[in-house]
């Protein structure tokens, strides 16, 4: 029968202890209002007794965010419980998320206590948080470094004293997942009142072996799994939520598990989650990085244009992404390129075709992002050429805070110099205005970009602008100078050039 498992995200308390993570409530109650749309069956939102920032932002979301669990973590100390309580007690449904370590590392080093007085402070702990709610989850901290028949002690104890969640975290992300699936086999076996209770994991990243490990986990029973949206946490972090959620979905063969979850809501929870933490998401992460779904090798592209399931394993749709992307690059091929050109409304074949593809071919070799703009500029000079009317001969600029920016431009029409003056209200707009006074044709500049086309401080800039006359067609202009005024002048030139040819004002074979 289809298991359902609990998603209990912990982005709001182990994700903020990711270095350099600060949340205000505000950030915090936003996340939390996206993962209860997400559709989480658990948001643990934070360690009340850690700071009275946190503690109200605890109370903010119990306060306000229902339908949905709402937990708060603390220690085996009473003052943490009655804090926690504090902070929860106006939530729909409340949990109690209290944890102590249960390996021999932490209780000598960092604990110093017996065995014994572990397993005292996790019942009375247990019983405490019970007094004030029903929902208590129990958590062995290092759980996966602990002696099992020690851990198997805790745990039974803990469950005697009303526990409903018996969670085992890897805290240090040690396990590796045919060992943590045994681990996890023999305590669903051996703790008796198991069978009773929900058992969790909350597995690290410290080997990338979280999401492995969190799957192993619930092939073999677990029916919890504890992490965070985009992976963010302690050290290298946790369990990446979204990764699970669409592991069990897109391979619900092997699963044979469900979620609550919205998949669709995940992209939004993402960057909402990246852009309040300030953490961002790797290009390359799986699901929703921005390359999770885009193709920029030529088979790739020509697969995915023939059939989107040759090189996609989950539809963009399903997590809240509009559609994959077919990157153009020096690795892509002639059906993805002739296939954007359809997009821009150039329909290319054959000679044509190949020789814009020659070209694209040779600029993607320098330049790392070919754009639109290069590509209808490919297309504009490479297969139907203008006539240089007009060449810029010399540029002088006089331009700063307390001056009117001035241009005097010198262009070139056939060996005459023509030169002519004027202000405007930047540089580029002087520039523009110079020119139009020599070639006599007033237009209005639409657009106006400039790209790096190599690194550093004397990087190539590339200006690509627009322009029209009255409004009319627009004409794309393109020029290449270390000096961007002077990009900006041959870019001008070069449209006016474009506009000139083709309203037939200057005489040659069109
Ligand atoms: C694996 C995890 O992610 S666990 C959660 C980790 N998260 C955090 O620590 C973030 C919030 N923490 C904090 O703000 C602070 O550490 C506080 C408020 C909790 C405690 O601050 P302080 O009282 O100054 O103690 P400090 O953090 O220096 O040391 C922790 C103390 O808690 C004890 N402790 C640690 N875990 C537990 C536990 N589960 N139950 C009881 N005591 C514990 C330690 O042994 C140590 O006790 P000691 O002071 O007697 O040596
Ligand atoms: C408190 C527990 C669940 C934890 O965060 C861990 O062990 O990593």
């Amino acid at each position: 029968m289809t298991r359902r498992i609990y998603i209990f995200d912990t982005t709001l308390r182990d994700g903020e202890q990711s270095p350099g993570v600060s949340l205000n409530t505000g950030e915090k109650l936003q996340i939390a209002r996206q993962l209860a749309r997400l559709g989480v069956d658990v948001i643990e939102a934070g360690f009340p007794v850690a700071s009275p920032g946190d503690f109200e932002a605890v109370r903010a979301i119990a306060r306000e965010v229902r339908g949905v669990t709402v937990a708060g973590l603390a220690r085996t100390s009473f003052h943490d419980i009655d804090r926690a309580w504090e902070a929860l007690r106006e939530a729909e449904q409340p949990r109690i998320h209290t944890f102590i370590a249960t390996s021999d590392i932490h209780l000598q080093h960092k604990l110093r206590m017996s065995r014994e007085q572990v397993i005292e402070a996790a019942a009375a702990a247990v019983r405490r948080a019970k007094g004030y709610v029903s929902d208590v989850e129990f958590s062995a901290e290092d759980a996966s470094r602990s002696e099992p028949d020690f851990l198997c002690r805790v745990l039974e104890t803990a469950i005697a004293a009303g526990a409903t969640v018996i969670n085992i975290p890897d805290t240090v992300g040690y396990a590796v997942p045919g060992e943590f699936a045994r681990f996890i086999g023999e305590i669903r076996q051996r703790v008796a009142g198991m069978e009773k209770v929900v058992l969790s994991v909350h597995c690290h990243d410290d080997l990338g072996l979280a999401v492995a490990n969190s799957l192993a986990a619930v092939a073999a029973g677990a029916g919890q799994v504890e992490g965070a949206i985009n992976g963010i946490g302690e050290r290298a972090g946790n369990v990446s939520l979204e990764e699970v959620v669409m592991a069990l979905y897109t391979r619900r063969d092997q699963f044979d598990c469900t979620t609550g979850v919205h998949t669709e809501e995940i992209y939004r929870t993402s960057r909402l989650v990246s852009n309040l933490t300030g953490m961002p998401v790797q290009p390359n992460k799986a699901v929703v990085g921005k390359n999770a779904f885009a193709h920029e090798a030529g088979i790739h592209q020509d697969g995915v244009l023939k059939e989107r399931t040759t090189y996609e394993i989950m539809n963009p749709k399903m997590v809240g992404i509009s559609q994959s992307s077919l990157v153009l690059g020096k690795h892509s091929g002639r059906h993805a390129f002739r296939d954007r050109l359809a997009e821009l409304g150039y329909d290319l074949s054959g000679d044509e075709l190949n020789k814009a593809f020659g070209r694209f071919k040779n600029l993607a070799d320098k330049k790392k992002d070919i754009t639109d703009a290069d590509l209808e500029a490919i297309v504009e000079d490479e297969l139907r050429p203008v006539p240089v009317t007009y060449g810029l001969d010399y540029l002088h600029i006089s331009s700063g805070t307390t001056v009117v920016p001035t241009a005097t431009v010198g262009l070139k029409k056939g060996d005459e110099l023509l030169e002519e003056a004027a202000c405007g209200n930047g540089p580029v707009d002087a520039i523009c205005r110079a020119v139009d006074k020599v070639t006599g044709v007033p237009c209005t500049l639409v657009s106006w970009g400039i790209n790096a086309v190599t690194a550093g401080k004397d990087a190539i800039g590339e200006v690509t602008l627009k322009i029209t006359e009255n409004g009319g067609k627009p004409y794309i202009g393109r020029g290449i100078s270390t000096d961007i005024l002077e990009a900006s002048a041959k870019a001008y030139v070069n449209a006016v050039n474009k506009l000139l040819w083709e309203t037939g004002r200057v005489k040659g074979e069109n």
